[in-house]
């Protein structure tokens, strides 16, 4: 010892050699420390395991082209080649954990809630949303929002409230793409922004109902409606687009479209909670979120007005009226100024009309890409609703909700199976998955577009699963995967009837548990707005096709890339109609 501290005392040319040779040997230890660390058995990419970055480089090279990491996640699962496998995205984190087994993906999502629940890197990157649930681990503030908002998806509210709003503004969408039609002269155009704003607009009335009077379809209609063909530039070539100018949309309105693309970032952030922090000391963040409070701060006080007048009947309404329940059950005086009703709504606005109105792009893409099950689909729902095609009017909303449209059905389940993203969990403890050991506070993705969904299976061992998994075999784990699972297929969604292939409600039944789907997410943590999803989609879709031919747009329009936010949508959106 005495000659070790003797040393480091000396002035001699060794204690510069010592320290010399310490530095590396330290910045050795710090570079193997910091370099990724795999989870023994589970697969992974061997060269990313000896980067600092790991797999970014090579993912961000992908992901910066296409926009789709769903798309670059599946292509690791493919040449890892295994059922389980993780990637090292988050720089001096845990790996994250690519499941791909449906079976399994099922299990853990349905009955293993108290080993996995909401993902901490989707929480953080949504903390702008504040106090929605949509943010929360399964506990007592997440129980506490949902109880305030569970009338919102009740049949009686959904019929009764949101289902007329959808009709009425899916009615104004038709008016609009009318007009475009008129002015465009057989040109493609772009309905993009008409379908969010659509949506949007349905988001507001289901929350706010009619109090809400700046909508965003509305503003189009006016613009378009005071356009001429001499005001309007139109190509020569009948396949040149049209390109019709936007109305401006109100603040609160451009709140929504700026809060999820602030989620996005934040997410994609290494460190998203300093980030989140530091864009809030920012001008451009606190007018999107001053523009928020402002908006639902005014709606909430109608809100409160109409609920004390005995008026309950749009969202907000019944939040109140929930609040007040339970206020008085608790023997306390209702908090109606709380945060919660305004991140609580303005979360659901958010989460509902982008994820839709993707959804609606991508329907209008396959039909108009497959003419036979356009005009399949035109002539069950002119069967169905008999009486509205017979007198030649649109159908009302009460007689779509009424209808039996397995063929529709289908359709729309097998554009979601085709688009879905990623549903993702959390590890609370530390456990298992397919035999593979699983720290708490890892991130695993549920794949839902690689191997299983879009491609066969892979071969999983059976005592590799857990016991709940093992004793839930179903027939309907998966297809006969023989077949191209790639392929836009509404009819294996349906269960045939009667011999032939007729697509009515008579011929065929939709068998919604036909395959697998983790489009909606399952289990305790599923999405919570599926039904207002399916409604607005349903409408919609049933009235574009009963009040137009979809006619095919030149390639360079059309295609199947897409962008992924809090859901996948298509870069393009073009249609070429005709007036029925
Ligand atoms: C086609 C349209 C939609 C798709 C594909 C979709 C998809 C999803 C997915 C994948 C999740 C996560 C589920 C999980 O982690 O297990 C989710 C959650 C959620 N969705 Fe949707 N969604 C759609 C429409 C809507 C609509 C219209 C609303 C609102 C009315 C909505 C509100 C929510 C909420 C509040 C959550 C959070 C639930 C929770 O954390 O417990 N979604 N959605």
């Amino acid at each position: 010892m005495d000659r070790l501290t003797s040393l480091f005392e000396d002035d001699s040319p060794h204690r510069y050699l010592i320290a010399l040779a310490t530095v590396p040997i330290l910045l050795f230890a710090l570079y193997q420390y910091l370099l990724p660390k795999p989870i023994p058995g589970i697969a992974y990419n061997p060269s990313a395991a000896k980067s600092l970055l790991g797999d970014v480089p090579e993912m961000i090279a992908e992901v910066s082209q296409t926009g789709e990491f769903r798309v670059w996640c599946a292509k690791q699962v493919r040449k890892m080649n295994s059922p389980i496998c993780q990637i090292f995205i988050k720089p001096f984190c845990q790996p994250w954990v690519l499941l791909s087994d449906f079976r399994e993906s099922r299990d853990i999502l349905t009955r293993r809630h108290k080993e996995f629940d909401k993902s901490s890197f989707l929480s953080d990157g949504m903390a702008c949303m504040g106090a929605f649930h949509g943010i929360y681990m399964t506990d007592h503030k997440f129980r506490a929002n949902r109880q305030l908002i569970q009338d919102l998806m009740t049949s009686t509210f959904l019929n009764g409230h949101v289902g007329p709003a959808i009709y009425n503004k899916g009615s104004e969408l038709m008016m609009l793409f009318e007009m475009k039609v008129r002015l465009a002269r057989g040109r493609p155009f772009s309905v993009k922004k008409d379908f969010e704003y659509a949506s949007l607009d349905c988001m507001l009335e289901f929350a706010f109902g009619r109090n809400w009077v700046d909508t965003a379809v509305g503003e189009q209609v006016k613009v378009v409606g005071g356009l001429t063909e001499e005001s309007l530039v139109i190509p020569v070539s009948v396949d040149e687009p049209v390109d019709f100018p936007l109305g401006e949309i109100v603040d609160f309105l451009k709140s929504v479209y700026e809060a999820p693309e602030i989620v996005e970032k934040t997410i994609n952030a290494i460190m998203p909670k300093l980030q989140t922090w530091w864009w809030s000391q920012q001008g451009w963040y606190k007018k999107i979120f001053d523009d928020k409070e402002k908006a639902m701060k005014a709606q909430v006080a109608i809100g409160i007005k109409n609920f004390q007048q005995g008026k309950i009947e749009t969202g907000v309404e019944h939040m109140l009226m929930r609040e007040a329940a339970r206020a008085e059950k608790e023997g306390r005086e209702p908090d109606f100024e709380s945060q919660v009703f305004r991140d609580e709504l303005f979360g659901d606005i958010v989460g509902g009309h982008h994820t839709t109105s993707g959804a609606m792009m991508w329907l209008t893409k396959y039909l108009t890409d497959d003419p036979t099950i356009q005009s399949k689909l035109r002539s069950v729902l002119h069967s169905t609703l008999s009486a509205a095609h017979q007198e030649g009017r649109l159908f009302t909303f009460e007689e779509i909700r009424h209808a039996k449209l397995p063929y529709l059905d289908a359709i729309i389940e097998e554009m979601l199976r085709i688009n879905a993203v990623p549903v993702t969990r959390e590890a609370v403890v530390d456990t298992t998955v397919l035999g593979c050991p699983i720290k708490k506070g890892t991130q695993v993705f549920f794949m839902s577009n690689g191997p299983g969904f879009l491609s066969p299976s892979f071969p999983v061992d059976e005592a590799k699963r857990s016991d709940t998994s093992r004793l839930s075999k179903r027939a309907n784990d998966s297809w006969d995967e023989r077949q191209d699972l790639a392929r836009f297929d509404p009819e294996r969604w349906l269960v045939r009837k009667t011999d032939g292939t007729g697509v009515t409600a008579d011929d065929v039944d939709f068998d919604g548990a036909a395959g697998p789907q983790l489009v909606f997410g399952l289990g305790p943590r599923t999405c919570w707005g599926r039904r207002l999803a399916h409604m607005e989609m349903k409408v919609i879709i049933a009235m574009l096709v009963w009040t137009f031919q979809l006619e095919r747009t030149p390639p360079e329009l059309s295609g199947y890339g897409g962008l992924e936010g809090i859901a996948r949508v298509p870069k393009k959106c073009y249609v070429r109609l005709v007036k029925l």
